[in-house]
């Protein structure tokens, strides 16, 4: 392949195609590897063309460290994906730039932590839903199941409750339905990567593929949430809010007068849905593809049952406080994520300013593709990066050891808003459901698949089956 590369332009990349830019490239294998492959012929810093749009790709734990971390300012803009940008239309956090991201992002966080994020009462919302899966994991005994619904619903409840101030029953056919939508959207956004990022929004509309669908389920939700605002509005009482939505009706009435407030409609819309649908797939993928490795991997599994039954043991469940004493346990909670890396190539992100990276000069408003999973499959930071291996975060003596190029949650100034409520309910979730059953696969674990049957946007693991048995 000819290299692009000349002074003063974007780093070395694949020649381009004219308007499909290097999607054929693309188009077999494994994405999040193949772009992988790409940096071994280009470089750390190389640039891609994504349809017509050029994108610099980081990777490497060097490259990503270089650019989100020691330039975190210059790095925490959002790049396009043509996808959502129809949708969003720049709205909410995840899409927005500028002083309105930063606004709503505040704001958000600052709400979260007003219902419970960071406090204890988020962790006894966790433990109560946490209380309500084991009930409904318990009634599968004796029948082999596909733990998928039950664990999105049980995730999403846990920001339903912050958003809505609802949860939602396990059988409630509409939200159900919701939660259906959701999967199908990230399960699209996984198999068909090339039309998410590549294409030019307007162009979208008239190309065939799954994408409408995408559409489709983005305005059912919309309905959804609207109808949400709707009956908050009927019942709230001005100043003292029960949820996330009452907090930005408060804001809106507060900032009423002003012309550039940042507080509509619209906004409001657009953030619920990024919180409850960024809370909910990738968490709850993250908790599936879990069970999947520890059913491949039985030993780990009773080891860090073990480790509960002696630290915490069986009459109450476990709770973060008791996090700091359960090395393996917490290991193996970031070697699943680590492995998995539920969203390899993190989020677009954009050049806020003009910027120098590895000796190339990259223009303000470069899109940037922060390859998360070649991070956490850097040889140079970890000693086992392409196996399942929990040492991978123990020292020699058994205790926990962190690494800084471990960024699931990509590091920076957008690092994403809900890292903290994942890691409680990835906790609180996982180690209830070993303290209470012994998993089993149906067939023996030699036959289980850890290579995802999706990557795009995400990694998903493929549909699988398990036996529970009372512990
Ligand atoms: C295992 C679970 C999760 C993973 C792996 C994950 C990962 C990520 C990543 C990689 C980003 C992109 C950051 C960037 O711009 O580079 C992100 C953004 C975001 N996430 Fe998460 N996330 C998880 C759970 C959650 C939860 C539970 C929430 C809900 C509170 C949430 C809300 C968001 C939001 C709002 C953003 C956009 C942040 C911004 O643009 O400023 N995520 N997440």
């Amino acid at each position: 392949v000819q290299g692009t590369w000349k002074r003063g332009a974007l780093p070395p990349g694949p020649t381009p195609l004219p308007l499909l830019g290097n999607l054929l490239l693309l188009q077999s294998g494994r994405l999040d590897r193949t772009l992988m492959e790409l940096s071994g012929r280009w470089g750390p810093v190389f640039t891609l063309h994504l349809g017509p749009r050029p994108a610099v790709v980081l990777c490497g734990y060097a490259a990503l460290r270089d650019a989100l971390v020691l330039q975190a300012d210059t790095f925490s803009g959002r790049g396009a994906m043509a996808v959502f940008e129809r949708f969003t239309r720049g709205n909410g956090i995840v899409f927005s730039n500028g002083p309105r991201w930063l606004t709503l992002r505040n704001f958000a966080l600052g709400a979260l932590k007003e219902f419970g994020l960071g406090t204890r009462t988020i962790e006894e919302r966790v433990l109560e839903e946490a209380t309500c899966l084991l009930e409904e994991f318990q009634a599968t005994i004796g029948v082999p199941f596909d733990p998928r619904r039950l664990l999105d619903n049980a995730v999403s409840n846990v920001i339903c409750s912050v958003v809505f101030g609802n949860r939602y029953g396990y059988r409630d056919p509409e939200f159900l339905r919701l939660l259906d939508l959701f999967s199908d959207n990230f399960r699209i956004m996984s198999s068909r990567w090339g039309e998410m990022y590549n294409i030019f929004p307007s162009l979208l509309d008239w190309l065939p593929g799954p994408h409408h669908r995408i559409f489709r389920n983005f305005a059912e939700l919309r309905v959804f949430i609207s109808e949400q605002i709707q009956r908050h509005r009927q019942t709230r009482q001005p100043g003292v809010p029960r949820d996330f939505i009452d907090c930005f009706l408060d804001q809106m009435d507060k900032e009423q007068q002003d012309a550039e407030s940042h507080f509509q409609e619209e906004t409001l819309v657009m953030t619920t849905h990024n919180l409850f649908f960024g809370g909910t797939e990738t968490t709850s993928i993250t908790l599936r593809y879990g069970l999947l490795i520890l059913l491949k991997y039985p030993e780990v599994a009773a080891k860090v049952q073990e480790e509960l039954d002696t630290v915490v043991g069986r009459i109450r469940l476990p709770s973060q406080a008791d996090r700091a004493r359960l090395p393996y346990t917490n290991a193996v909670l970031h070697e699943i994520q680590r492995f998995i890396s539920v969203l390899p190539l993190g989020l677009p992100r954009a050049l806020t300013r003009d910027a120098h990276l590895h000796d190339y000069f990259l223009p303000k408003g470069t899109s940037v593709i922060p390859l998360l999973m070649s991070s956490h499959r850097d040889p140079t930071q970890f000693k086992d990066p392409d196996c399942f291996n929990p040492t991978n975060f123990l020292d020699d003596k058994g205790n926990f050891r962190s690494n800084d190029a471990f960024m699931p949650f990509a590091p920076g100034k957008r690092m994403c808003l809900g890292a903290g409520l994942a890691r409680l309910e990835l906790f609180l979730f996982l180690t209830a459901i070993l303290q209470r059953f012994r998993l089993l696969p149906v067939r023996s674990p030699a036959h289980l698949d850890l290579t995802p049957q999706y990557t795009g946007l995400g990694n998903l693991p493929t549909t699988f089956q398990l036996h529970l048995v009372a512990r």
